[in-house]
């Protein structure tokens, strides 16, 4: 299981969306825990704070968050007194190791320690020294990377905020960092109360899970600050719990309290949201389709129509499916490249391979989603260059799995199989968004190849005419051929 897995599984069961910061601060040890001891004695007195906070708490938090420099400042007894308190935190808690780490020279030996050693499941990063800094923890895919966009601090601004109000840094980091890895992998730490600023990072990066901060300042209501960053479901955002509460004396009364109402809030926002564009009114929630939401955006963005078509196969349809579109929406592109991924997962594999032009994007996707290389057979070989039938590196032997987006005669399919079949490679596996259910499936087997698919035909057909996207004759054209 991915941090990503990890912590969204973490959320629903505990039901919260706060996160714990694990510092030994001895100025943070609630009244009578720290007296002016020696050292040592300190960090006795710190390890045994800091594991009662995660006794009364590990109910009511979906993250705990260790801060390195708190734990580098007692020198090497703080080291010790980390890696006892990652031990104490329950294996379903996810650890988000605040260390902003900037230094290019040192992310590849740090990742590993972190990641490899301490197992710690998140790490937050400085984005100054730009992506071949951050490269080296998101190779390891099942750990998640907060890329640092904005902070609170004043004197920040001329940094963050330059070179204009309309253009400003902060927002050509989230721009930059989210063509690093993907929405599961990579997320924001965002510090701020300035709703104006935590709106330009929604609207930039809706997909982005953000790791609030600096929050608590007097004065500031937390309910307008979720209203503008949580999404429309009423989540994608982490919480810390306020540094004072772990002074209290009733740690696990104040964290239970504040958790109960920021869900009493996320529940009017889900329940209240304006925003939510996958749904029409006439939805049937009831037996919906697991892809449902998937299956209305390819709608809404465009990807049916009906009319007169010709198909590659020289037949006229009366309707024609253009996946080609998902490509210009990211979000959404990356959605449906997860729903191929949950296949590709169960399968065993060298390389992808996409049939060009249309499953090129989708076969690159899912290799850097997937960390498999990719290859492709050619459309047509070229009379110059190096004049090859198959593009990019492999070897004779090796399993490749096909992806393309829509098994209709599986003409396509097929004469890309013979092409990487006859360059020595094994084929056996085809991945495709949608079938048919021109019966292709079977008469693949026969041939020898497993052919999988995301949705079919009708599972698209029936759910869009039941959330009232299609009318009964547009349902029915699809089943005239
Ligand atoms: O099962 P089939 O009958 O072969 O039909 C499906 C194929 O048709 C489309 O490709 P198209 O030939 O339109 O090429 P493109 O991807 O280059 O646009 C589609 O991308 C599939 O590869
Ligand atoms: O060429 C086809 O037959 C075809 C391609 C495609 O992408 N969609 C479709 O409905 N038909």
């Amino acid at each position: 299981m991915n941090f990503f897995e990890k912590l969204t599984q973490r959320i629903t069961n505990c039901q919260s969306l706060l996160i714990l910061g694990l510092d030994p601060n001895p100025e943070m040890m609630p009244q009578g825990q720290h007296t002016h001891q020696e050292q040592q004695s300190l960090i006795i007195a710190l390890e045994k704070w800091l594991k009662g906070v995660i006794e009364q708490t590990s109910g009511l938090v979906c993250a705990y968050k260790p801060t390195l420099g708190f734990y580098e400042a007692l020198g090497s007894k703080g080291l010790d007194l980390l890696l006892k308190v990652i031990d104490a935190i329950p294996d379903d808690i996810p650890i988000i190791l605040d260390a902003k780490h900037g230094d290019i020279n040192t992310s590849t030996i740090f990742a590993k320690t972190i990641f490899e050693q301490w197992q710690v499941d998140a790490v937050t990063v400085s984005p100054y020294a730009g992506h071949d800094h951050v490269a080296p923890f998101l190779v390891y895919p099942d750990q998640g990377v907060f890329v640092l966009c904005h902070t609170s601090n004043p004197s920040a601004i001329v940094l963050q905020e330059y070179p204009t109000d309309e253009a400003p840094f902060y927002l050509q980091v989230i721009k930059e960092a989210r063509t690093w890895a993907t929405p599961e992998q990579l997320f924001l730490e965002v510090g701020t109360t300035n709703l104006e600023v935590i709106k330009k990072i929604r609207s930039l990066a809706p997909e982005r899970l953000l790791l609030m901060r600096s929050i608590w300042s007097k004065g500031n209501d937390i309910h307008e600050i979720l209203k503008v960053a949580l999404n429309s479901t009423g989540d994608g955002v982490l919480i810390p719990v306020p540094q004072d509460c772990l002074k209290s004396n009733n740690l696990q009364k104040d964290v239970k309290n504040l958790n109960q109402e920021i869900n009493e809030y996320r529940q009017s926002i889900a329940q209240t949201s304006q925003n939510c564009d996958l749904w029409s009114p006439n939805v049937c929630l009831l037996n919906s389709h697991p892809h449902q939401d998937l299956i209305l955006q390819l709608y809404d963005i465009g990807c049916l129509l009906f009319g007169e078509y010709v198909q590659a196969s020289g037949a006229t349809f009366s309707y024609y499916i253009d996946l080609r579109k998902i490509i210009s929406k990211p979000q959404l592109f990356h959605q449906v490249l997860t729903a191929y991924a949950n296949i590709l997962k169960s399968l065993n594999f060298d390389r992808i391979a996409g049939i060009p032009y249309g499953s090129l994007p989708t076969a690159t996707g899912l290799s850097l989603m997937l960390h498999h290389p990719m290859i492709y057979p050619r459309k047509e070989v070229k009379a110059h260059g190096t004049r090859r039938l198959i593009e990019g590196n492999f070897k004779a032997g090796e399993k490749v799995v096909i992806v393309d987006d829509i098994l209709i005669t599986g003409k396509s399919v097929k004469e890309g199989a013979e092409k990487l079949t006859s360059s020595g490679l094994v084929v056996k596996d085809i991945v495709v968004f949608i079938d048919h259910e021109q019966g292709v499936k079977d008469k693949l087997k026969i041939e020898g190849y497993n052919a999988y698919s995301v949705l079919t035909i009708s599972e698209i057909t029936e759910t869009l005419y039941e959330a009232g996207r299609i009318n009964e004759q547009q349902y029915n054209s699809f089943f005239k051929h």
